[in-house]
């Protein structure tokens, strides 16, 4: 079975690096003229996925927009992923789930078992009761090809309050966890299947990200204020490992799919120059 890592290489390599996510904020129904309920949620995703699904390399969903419309909006979820999925997208379902192992075991299930309807190629999960706590969801990955992207450095102003606090060793809690994520992925060729989430926000944190060996999600950018070029900044000697995420402003372009797909395309040669994908 091919490893997540070996997927969206290809998939990157074959559409470009650019993750595109479908976040349905009521504003943005009200902006496309959709009523904010299932009939919106559902219309917005179908345009979304005839839109993108056949062009881009990853799409992520953002749960939360699905779950705020109950079962009803779970049932669109799925039915979104499983359309994502057959036209060629890699799926990064953007859940954030952490707990005690015991209970991570059944997120695993819920997400990344191919038998579940929610069962996606790639999921979000938060370390904070411990990346060794989610030793389930990288054993599920392992087992059925999927991927995890763990939460390291996030976008939002309060996260360096949690995430730059020091232990007894002397490292931040983003550097036990890139570190705990680096020894997952070591000697995975091209890139290892757990990732972490690192914002284009954060600016030059002092972080080594050098040795995770895996996909470096990056959020933040567009409606955050994070540029393609602060990519650099961030991610220094590991920009080629980074995936670079938009969802307000692609689907701020919306509802139109040639504007939907004309703003892909504008974040897209911007990734691509900062990335410097042309000299790999
Ligand atoms: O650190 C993080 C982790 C996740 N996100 C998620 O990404 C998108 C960002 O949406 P934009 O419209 O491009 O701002 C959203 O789903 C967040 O929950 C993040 O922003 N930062």
């Amino acid at each position: 079975m091919e490893t997540f890592g070996v997927r969206l290489h290809r998939a990157t390599a074959e559409r470009g690096p650019l993750c595109v996510g479908i976040d349905p904020h009521p504003s943005l129904l009200a902006r496309w003229g959709l009523s904010d309920d299932l009939a919106g949620l559902t219309r917005f995703s179908e345009t979304v996925v005839a839109a993108l699904a056949d062009r881009v390399a990853v799409v992520k969903p953002q749960s939360a927009f699905f779950e705020r419309f109950g079962s009803r909006g779970v049932a669109v979820l799925e039915s979104t992923i499983r359309q994502l999925r057959e036209a060629g997208a890699l799926v990064l379902l953007d859940v954030k789930r952490g707990d005690i192992g015991s209970t991570v075991a059944a997120y695993a299930a819920a997400y990344l078992d191919p038998s579940s309807p929610l069962a996606a190629d790639a999921i979000t999960a938060s370390p904070y009761l411990g990346v060794g706590a989610l030793a389930p969801m990288f054993d599920a990955a392992a087992a059925h090809g999927g991927g995890v992207f763990v939460l390291a450095l996030t976008s939002n102003p309060e996260g360096p309050a949690v995430q730059h606090a020091r232990g007894a060793d002397g490292r931040t809690v983003a550097q036990t966890v890139i570190d705990e994520i680096s020894q997952l992925n070591a000697g995975a060729q091209p890139l290892g299947s757990i990732g972490l989430v690192v914002g284009a926000t954060i600016g030059d944190t002092g972080h080594d990200l050098s040795t995770v060996n895996g996909p470096l999600l990056a959020p933040g950018l567009g409606a955050q204020g994070g540029t393609a070029a602060d990519l650099r900044t961030v991610f220094g000697s590991a920009i080629r490992s980074v995936l670079p995420s938009y969802s307000r402003e692609v689907l701020g372009a919306g509802p139109e799919i040639a504007d939907l797909r004309a703003a892909t395309a504008r974040v897209l040669v911007e990734c691509r120059s900062a990335l410097d994908v042309a000299a790999l």
